[in-house]
């Protein structure tokens, strides 16, 4: 028989088409029915009008083809590789950079499980990143990819110079070093002194006093501040290290993190500004805003976004690595529409001891309010050099996955590292273990889910999903669908962490492509209509001929169109 029975728990409210979303609804009533067996058509794709977008061998389907879905091609290969119920629930983004800027490098990564690239504005020109952005777009479109672009700004830090084009300086004990607020264009005939350091903060010689310590990359190098000159500011190297090109620079005075007229800079820079613009131009998917100190520079972004793209959903990721962010975490995250546990620059402002707990907290939190969460820097730091990364790595590695944040971020390694595939490789690999372990033993803490919907539909549509999670986890079916126009019903399930993968259905490219960071959801582009069933059939009938799904499958669908639950087997 093709069909088992289906349980339908529908919950009786007016039509999703005349409910204008966020309108109070009046309470539900409901109705536990058993829907009589029916018999699907069956229908194969060779017999049926539907034919299947095969992006990866032949031209991609418009994406407003309706009778097409689309799956991006890696999610599709490692769905048939695990088989679905263990296939990777954890979203993987990758800086790139030098090392992985060229196509064939990109598509290397993409078929390593690249859920985004990011793009950091600190590093490179405009021209550079567009190029970047061109090709990724190119690979999604040739190759059938849907690899997401986050573009992080640069942000009021105080850094260095580049260097004047070297790669990295070598500082050593007791070296004297000149970091200077003159600017050396590394084009002009002004060539810096030997062992001088061009420092991007006008207010820098001030504020720094005798005695303090400066630290380079969060302490990978110090220098103890011994004079100060006019612009100029001596230092001597109390531990060596390597200086690279645009290294962050902090200043601690009597063991706390200096923060004075620094602290006054703005987060978003006028140079920022100019680089979100870009970004909005070029339709990056994500901008993540490093240095957040308060909700309201979020707040201001989201309005600026909304105004200059009006059809536009970036969605705005706040990179929580400052003592402000921490201080004001919870209203930064709900005014975002995600966070970046950014440990690089986060360990350089608290002490090292302390970041473990913060990112415990953070991810958790992030969860909580329905926000998708990044960990970031330094997972597989040693991976820069060398193809195989420290225990201790491949424990912060898993730590993370145990967290089950929604994504894992490299940032060195993939930009500028000699073993950018293998690092991909290996966050994959732990991933998959460590989210297989975890479901094997049921050792997940439960967490307390509050409710964070502000009407009474986004209400239900809460008590849906959790409800569909339990569900799935106790009936322990194959997978969740969910029919979404927006994405938040997926985040909602995404949000329970349930034993099986979620399929998420939804009607643009775009946000298929955000649904990308997402822990355990598996986006696709299909154009669905309002009724249930057909919207079912068609997809039991596309994901079927290709071999997605089998006959017997159970599976739960939601939809944010009908507040329903249904329950069956794959006919
Ligand atoms: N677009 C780029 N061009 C050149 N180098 C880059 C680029 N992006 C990243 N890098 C290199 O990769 C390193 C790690 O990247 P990331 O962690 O994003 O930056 P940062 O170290 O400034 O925080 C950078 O320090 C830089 O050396
Ligand atoms: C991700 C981070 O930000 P960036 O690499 O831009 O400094 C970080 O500080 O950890
Ligand atoms: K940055
Ligand atoms: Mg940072």
């Amino acid at each position: 028989m093709s069909v088992s029975h289906s349980l339908h728990l529908r919950l009786l409210t007016p039509p999703a088409t005349a409910i204008p979303t966020h309108t109070p609804l009046s309470p539900p009533t409901v109705l536990l029915r058993r829907a009589p067996v029916r018999r699907l058509p069956s229908l194969r794709a060779s017999s049926s009008q539907e034919m299947l977008v095969s992006e990866k061998n032949g031209a991609p389907a418009a994406p407003s083809d309706p009778s097409s879905i689309e799956v991006d091609a890696v999610s599709e290969a490692e769905l048939k590789e695990n088989g679905f119920r263990s296939t990777r629930r954890t979203k993987l983004v990758c800086t790139v950079g030098p090392a992985t800027c060229g196509f064939e490098q990109l598509e290397a990564l993409a078929v390593g499980g690249m859920n985004v690239a990011r793009i950091n504005m600190c590093h490179g020109t405009r021209e550079w990143h567009k190029e970047v952005i061109e090709r990724v777009r190119r690979l999604n479109h040739e190759k059938g990819f849907a690899v997401a672009i986050m573009m992080d700004t640069e942000g009021s830090e105080i850094h260095m110079g580049d260097l004047c084009g070297a790669s990295s300086a070598k500082a050593d004990d007791g070296e004297i070093w000149t970091f200077s607020v003159r600017a050396f264009d590394s084009n002009s005939n002004s060539t810096p002194p030997q062992r001088t350091i061009n420092v991007n903060y006008e207010g820098f010689a001030e504020d720094v006093k005798l005695g303090d310590e400066l630290l380079v990359d969060g302490g990978m190098v110090r220098f103890e501040v011994i004079q100060k000159i006019g612009p100029d500011v001596k230092c001597r190297c109390t531990d060596p290290g390597l200086l690279l090109p645009r290294a962050n620079l902090t200043f601690w005075r009597n063991g706390s993190l200096v923060r004075e007229r620094n602290a006054m800079l703005p987060t978003i820079s006028s140079k920022d500004w100019l680089d979100i613009d870009f970004g909005i131009a070029e339709g990056v998917d994500f901008i993540a805003i490093s240095f957040v100190k308060s909700a309201e520079v979020i707040t201001h972004l989201k309005s600026y976004i909304a105004a200059r793209s009006r059809d536009s959903d970036i969605s705005v990721i706040a990179k929580i690595e400052s003592i402000d962010s921490l201080k004001n975490l919870e209203e930064i995250i709900l005014a975002a529409d995600g966070a970046m546990v950014a440990r690089g620059d986060l360990g350089a402002q608290i002490p090292l001891e302390q970041v473990p707990s913060a990112q415990q907290r953070i991810v958790q939190l992030c969860r909580q309010l329905n926000k998708p969460v990044i960990v970031a820097s330094q997972l597989l730091e040693s991976m820069i050099e060398y193809p195989t990364p420290t225990r201790a790595e491949v424990a912060d590695v898993s730590e993370a996955v145990r967290q089950r944040a929604d994504a894992l971020m490299l940032s060195g390694e993939s930009a500028m590292g000699q073993y950018p595939e293998k690092a991909l490789t290996v966050l994959r690999s732990v991933s998959l273990r460590i989210e297989r372990w975890w479901r094997e033993e049921k050792r997940y803490e439960a967490m307390l889910l509050p409710s964070v919907g502000s009407y009474f539909s986004e209400k239900i549509s809460e008590e849906i999903c959790n409800s569909a999670a339990k569900m799935a986890n106790n009936l322990e079916v194959d997978a969740l669908f969910v029919y979404t126009k927006t994405g938040y019903m997926a985040s909602l399930l995404s949000r329970c962490r349930p034993d099986c993968p979620i399929f998420a259905f939804t009607t643009t490219s775009s946000v298929r492509r955000r649904l990308n960071l997402q822990w355990g959801l598996i986006p696709f582009r299909l154009s669905f209509t309002d009724d249930m069933e057909s919207n079912l059939n068609r997809t039991f009938s596309l994901l079927k001929a290709r071999n997605l799904i089998k006959s017997g499958d159970l599976v739960i669908a939601v939809s944010d169109m009908l507040q329903s639950i249904q329950v069956m087997n794959v006919p």
